[in-house]
């Protein structure tokens, strides 16, 4: 039996496609992160995943083409981490591949991620495990977020813990004994990077010094508050279907706000939503622990210690798990529950009937 899996996520954020060389104990829950690498989206192809996100003329040629070149990234990737790491294709037992989020649906029972996954078997040459949503949504669920599971295998502890992840949107994980809890608390970093992009041309708000220049505008954080999906009780998750620019664009309706003050006004919207979250969990998480790119924001991880003070506030690299990678290492280890016929989804969290094998496979 092979204990080396592959992890592959590219997430909301559309920054790229991350990779995991993992390995798990089969006796005790360890995961071994060996190796990581980061494949950026060439910008002609992020430009079309992310007018994918969107409905639009010929979007299933469109999904084809984008889902092949996707695939070709991911397979250069795994190609470069393996033999970076000395390690054979042979060695590999499957690769868990995520595939990029076009569409996701929970209210109409389907998700969509693309990403060729017998192109990226063929190229690989390793088995490849994708689609790992559907079967949770078959079963009555919201098909996300999936990682808590991950995070209750990993990471349970006596004390009740928190872990929170900030990419394009943020879900949380309620770890309390044998209980887990968890679900998208809604926007994380995905509104900041399309305010920031759209006034200055950068991707992202570094290290959030954009943000923290500018004032917190109460009438439209109020007014951004008020969506109904934060007042929406669990499971629930979302995406760019929902939280996309049209949303913030009907908020800001006619108002001529200083775009600094707006930028300010994200990030407080990301970190009381965040906060609103945590505390609507009972028991209240007694330490908090945050991973996916939102870790490298100062003033977002700022605002999140002073709102969440006295709990203390770490990266999850306080638990051994570098943030940049837990994701990938959760679908490196979602393939790995898939191969062994286990159970990957947790019904409290997602919703569904009852636990299921998650994910479709490819064989190499
Ligand atoms: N130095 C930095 N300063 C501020 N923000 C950063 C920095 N580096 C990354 N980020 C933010 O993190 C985001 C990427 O995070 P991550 O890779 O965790 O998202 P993702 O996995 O694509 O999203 P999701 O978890 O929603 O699927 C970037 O889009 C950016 O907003
Ligand atoms: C549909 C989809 O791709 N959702 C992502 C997204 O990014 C964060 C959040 O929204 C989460 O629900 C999910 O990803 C993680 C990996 C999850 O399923 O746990």
């Amino acid at each position: 039996m092979k204990h080396l899996y592959v992890g592959i996520m590219s997430g909301t954020s559309l920054d790229g496609i991350d990779i995991a060389l993992t390995s798990f104990s089969p006796s005790a829950p360890r995961a071994t992160l060996l190796g990581a690498t980061c494949m950026p989206f060439p910008p002609a192809l992020r430009h079309d995943l992310l007018a994918l996100c969107q409905p639009g003329a010929d979007e299933i040629h469109r999904a084809g083409v984008a889902g092949q070149q996707w695939a070709r990234l991911a397979a250069q990737g795994v190609d470069e981490l393996l033999q970076q790491q000395s390690v054979h294709p042979d060695q590999v037992s499957a690769i868990g591949s995520h595939g990029q989020t076009i569409r996701h649906h929970p209210e109409s029972g389907f998700s969509v991620q693309i990403g060729a996954p017998a192109l990226l078997a063929e190229l690989s040459g390793i088995d490849v495990i994708c689609d790992f949503r559907n079967r949770d949504l078959a079963a009555g669920g919201e098909g996300a977020p999936l990682v808590p599971a991950f995070h209750a295998w990993l990471l349970a502890a006596p004390q009740t813990r928190a872990v929170v992840n900030i990419g394009g949107f943020a879900n949380l994980t309620l770890l309390d004994g044998a209980c887990v809890s968890g679900f998208d608390s809604g926007p994380g970093n995905v509104l900041l990077d399309h305010w920031i992009h759209q006034h200055t041309g950068k991707f992202f708000d570094a290290d959030g010094a954009w943000a923290r220049g500018g004032q917190v505008i109460p009438e439209l954080l109020a007014t951004m508050l008020a969506d109904p999906y934060f007042a929406r009780s669990a499971p629930k998750s979302t995406g760019r279907e929902y939280f996309h620019p049209a949303w913030l664009a009907h908020q800001l309706h006619s108002r001529q706000d200083n775009p600094a003050d707006v930028q300010a006004t994200l990030l407080e919207l990301t970190a009381r939503t965040i906060v609103d979250a945590l505390d609507s969990c009972q028991p209240q998480a007694r330490e908090i622990y945050i991973c996916g790119g939102g870790v490298r924001n100062g003033a977002l991880m700022e605002r999140l210690q002073q709102l969440l003070a006295p709990r203390p506030v770490h990266s999850t690299a306080a638990l051994g798990v570098d943030p940049d990678w837990m994701e990938a290492i959760a679908f490196a280890w979602l393939a790995w529950r898939c191969q062994t016929r286990q159970s990957g989804n947790l019904p409290a969290v997602t919703g569904a009937r009852g636990e299921r094998i998650l994910g479709a496979i490819y064989p190499a």
